[in-house]
């Protein structure tokens, strides 16, 4: 067994500038994919035709809706196909797998802006693309939160953190097209070729961390750090020199926290080894050798947080963009321009960041508190509150709250409380599971939060019309 006494620091915090690209380099591509929808809709409505001699009509694509279905569709079922797979196909393959075909696809619908195409042709292209981009989106998010659940807490909610930061790119994207005044088209090559230099960058960022010792020691799988068998573990004099116990062994410890490295667990086995010992001493011999527990074992462990996830994304999309997205401003004049790119899209993302930056922080309420889910679910309350706001057009609702400011500030509440609760579900959940069965949970939280969010986009259709 390799001789390590002590936990490595994370020098320079280069694992978790690392994570923090990453998640910003899985969000941002799409973010800004989904920024240039004017520009497709252009695309689709230059020919017109005339059924007959006096009336002309426009062929309606549908852009929007299917551009939500054909996103939230192979988002649900490869983050579902790689909690069951994951471990079929390498990590390296799967990860940086899927950032080389992002990358193609962004250069190929770049190049596609200069191209004259056919509608219909363009149509069915833009389509492919949709599905490609988030099936690969997909099994990337699965496997980085699996990586990422495998290292402290903090880690996953700076993973988050990242995620956060690329929506506020896209909205200050956004603003800066508008500001400048950028035809559809230079505006969509901005929109492109970002992502293209951000997933390349993210690429890179991958690709560095089996070179820190930090990450080797959480995520290695060479055995630099491994705790080496259980009969080799049975003869050694200091069973837990690593810290690694009930983590990489054949075996798991009862009653020791499975927060690897994290605050008193570390301590408790570094500082007290024969306690430790002695645990491991008591497990049976096929317990000892037992390996990950099946998905539905992990899901029972952690189905709180993956309820919590499912509906705080659930209710944040219900609402966002759909419904705030046609808030209007009460001042006339040229703040009409920006006032749903910096009352909505801007003011959303930047606080959904915030919300999930803070839990770095602090954690409140903890992971097992019954008020968690409790406040989870008082956030349905944002669903009216942002319906009664100055909607246009709208039927049936009447407007409670029509001044800009009014909206805002519900926004700004309803953002960070969707950011704060959906990161802390995300980043207690690993830790509720033995730290072998980390990566799985990482990887089934993915797919409820991507649950979350196709449940929402699907409610959103019925609530914008119920307005
Ligand atoms: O694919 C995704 N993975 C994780 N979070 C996402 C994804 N798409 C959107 N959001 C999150 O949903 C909220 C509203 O847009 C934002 O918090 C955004 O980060």
């Amino acid at each position: 067994m390799m001789g390590r006494t002590v936990t490595p620091h994370d020098r320079g915090w280069c694992v978790g500038i690392i994570f923090f690209i990453l998640g910003l380099g899985t969000l941002l591509p799409w973010n800004f994919f989904m920024t240039a929808s004017l520009y497709f809709q252009r695309r689709l409505n230059t020919t017109e035709l005339s059924n007959n001699e006096t009336e002309v009509v426009r062929k309606e694509y549908y852009f929007n809706n299917w551009m939500t279905l054909l996103s939230q569709l192979p988002l649900l079922l490869f983050t579902l196909l790689t909690s069951f797979l994951y471990q079929r196909v390498s990590e390296m393959v799967r990860i940086a797998g899927s950032l080389v075909f992002i990358l193609l696809l962004f250069i190929l619908t770049a190049v596609l802006v200069k191209v004259p195409m056919d509608e219909e042709r363009f149509f069915s292209v833009t389509m492919a693309t949709i599905w490609f981009i988030n099936s690969f989106g997909a099994v990337l998010q699965g496997s980085l939160f699996g990586l990422v659940g495998q290292l402290p807490q903090k880690y996953s909610a700076i993973f988050m953190s990242g995620q956060g930061l690329a929506g506020t790119f896209a909205a200050v994207a956004m603003l800066l097209a508008i500001a400048s005044e950028a035809d559809s088209e230079t505006a969509a090559l901005g929109y492109f070729i970002t992502p293209c230099v951000g997933t390349l960058l993210t690429l890179f960022s991958y690709l560095l961390l089996p070179r820190l010792e930090f990450a080797q020691f959480y995520l290695d799988r060479s055995g630099k750090y491994e705790a080496g068998t259980a009969d080799e573990l049975l003869k050694e004099d200091n069973p837990v020199e690593n810290g690694k116990l009930n983590g990489h062994t054949n075996g798991s410890v009862p009653n020791s926290s499975p927060n690897k490295g994290d605050g008193p667990a570390e301590m408790e086995l570094q500082s007290s080894p024969d306690k430790s010992k002695q645990a491991f001493l008591t497990l049976e011999p096929e317990e000892q050798k037992r390996g990950k527990a099946s998905v539905v074992e992990v899901f029972k462990k952690i189905w709180v947080m993956a309820f919590c996830v499912t509906f705080v994304f659930t209710v944040t999309l219900s609402v966002f963009p759909a419904v705030t997205a046609d808030v209007r401003t009460v001042f006339p004049g040229k703040w009409e321009h920006y006032f749903i790119s910096v009352c909505c899209f801007l003011t959303f993302n930047i606080n959904d960041w915030l919300g999930r930056t803070i839990t770095t922080l602090f954690q409140w309420p903890g992971r097992d508190s019954r008020l968690f889910p409790v406040l989870v679910v008082s956030r349905v309350v944002f669903v009216p509150l942002l319906m009664l706001c100055n909607v246009q057009t709208r039927s049936y609702l009447p407007i409670y709250f029509p001044h800009d400011a009014a909206f805002t500030a519900i926004m700004a509440v309803f953002a960070f409380s969707s950011g704060y609760f959906a990161c802390l579900s995300m980043s207690y959940a690993p830790q509720m599971v033995e730290p072998k069965d980390a990566e799985t949970a990482g990887a089934l939280m993915t797919f409820f939060l991507a649950l979350g969010l196709s449940t929402g986009a699907a409610l959103s259709f019925p609530f914008r019309a119920w307005v």
